[in-house]
């Protein structure tokens, strides 16, 4: 069974379009990133799945209950924790007595073993706490009754690089214990880093749907070559081969594969930092997606100095996903 399945999913507020005809579905023991700019339909989606809106067209389940069965989602809840984007806490309540407010509700099966990870001041008013504090607090709060699925927007927002750490391996260690995420993310590194699959939604439809691993093979290769001659950037239009950059290490400019230049590099006549050899030369830098061989073949006929080839990061793929422009947040009319 899937653990949450959408199918033509919409969502209208009056005329503006929030999300139109969403069908996806995560399985058990899936992480799946949600990917998309601001005003994509992240929120609406979440908010739509949790039951907390109706939707104006198509169906969606979590965990095998109709999101618009208010009573089978109050069963549902059960088993699903959920980290919104904003708390809404009471301020004048200590997280102490929150906790102990949730835990009547809905349970506690491990909130001690939370609360010494992730580490929220629980003597304090909600109001003194830090957003991170906060947002310490909120995962506390959502994982504290064992649940089989956590539903998550921004999760990592406002926690610093060490508790974001501790989240994602957190994460990991849930997923072996067979627990699935459905989690909204800005943070491209974060979804490399923790999921399994991810979808990537713009104004309000579904544009991707992938594995990270598949994701990553087609954006391709980053590759830098520094070679002892000089390079002509045409030289490098090859099948596959994009966004070709030129560095000199004589020139102080940066040449690109159309001839024009596109900045200055701050060296004269030296060698440039950074040049292992100690030789100057010409450094050549591209994304490719093409056959290994001919650029294999290709960088063949140069003298190689250094090499370095590895994944785009996942910046690159989204990019040419939104291309330059992001959607303005404004959302769509219907037409
Ligand atoms: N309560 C609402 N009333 C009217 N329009 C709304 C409401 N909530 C969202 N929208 C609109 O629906 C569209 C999707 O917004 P949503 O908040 O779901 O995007 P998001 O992807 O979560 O964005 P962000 O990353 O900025 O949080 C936007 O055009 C937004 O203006």
């Amino acid at each position: 069974m899937a653990a949450l399945r959408t199918e033509g999913l919409t969502k209208y507020y009056g005329e503006t379009r929030g999300i139109e005809d969403l069908s996806f579905s995560v399985r058990e023991g899936e992480v799946f990133g949600f990917l998309g700019p601001n005003g994509a339909g992240k929120t609406t989606t979440i908010r739509t799945l949790l039951g907390f809106q109706s939707p104006t067209g198509g169906s969606a389940t979590v965990l095998g209950r109709d999101v618009t069965d208010e009573a089978a989602m109050i069963d549902a809840k059960r088993h699903l924790g959920y980290v919104p984007a904003e708390m809404g806490f009471d301020e004048r309540v200590t997280g102490e007595r929150f906790l102990r407010y949730q835990a009547s509700l809905k349970g506690d099966q491990r909130s001690e073993e939370l609360l010494k990870l992730f580490d929220p001041p629980m003597e304090r008013t909600i109001g003194e706490y830090s957003t991170g504090n906060e947002r310490k607090l909120a995962l506390v709060l959502a994982f504290m009754h064992d649940p089989d699925l956590v539903i998550m927007d921004e999760p990592t927002s406002g926690l610093d690089p060490l508790m974001q750490e501790r989240f994602y391996e957190f994460v990991r260690d849930e997923q072996a214990r067979g627990v699935t995420f459905f989690f909204s993310s800005h943070v491209l590194s974060e979804v490399q880093k923790i999921c399994d699959r991810v979808g990537i939604i713009r104004n309000g439809t579904l544009v991707e749907l992938e594995t990270v691993e598949t994701l990553l093979d087609r954006g391709g290769k980053h590759v830098s070559a520094r070679v002892s001659e000089s390079v002509d950037p045409a030289a490098f239009v090859l099948d596959g081969a994009h966004d070709v950059e030129v560095i000199s290490d004589r020139t102080p400019t940066h040449t690109s594969a159309d001839g024009g230049r596109t900045g200055a590099a701050d060296v004269e006549d030296d060698v440039r930092p950074g040049s292992s050899s100690g030789r100057t030369g010409t450094t050549v830098r591209f994304t490719y997606t093409g056959d290994y061989n001919v650029l294999l073949d290709h960088l063949g006929r140069y003298d190689v100095l250094d090499l370095d080839i590895g994944d785009a990061p996942l910046e690159d793929v989204f990019m040419r996903f939104y291309g330059e422009t992001e959607p303005s947040s404004g959302g769509e009319e219907r037409a």
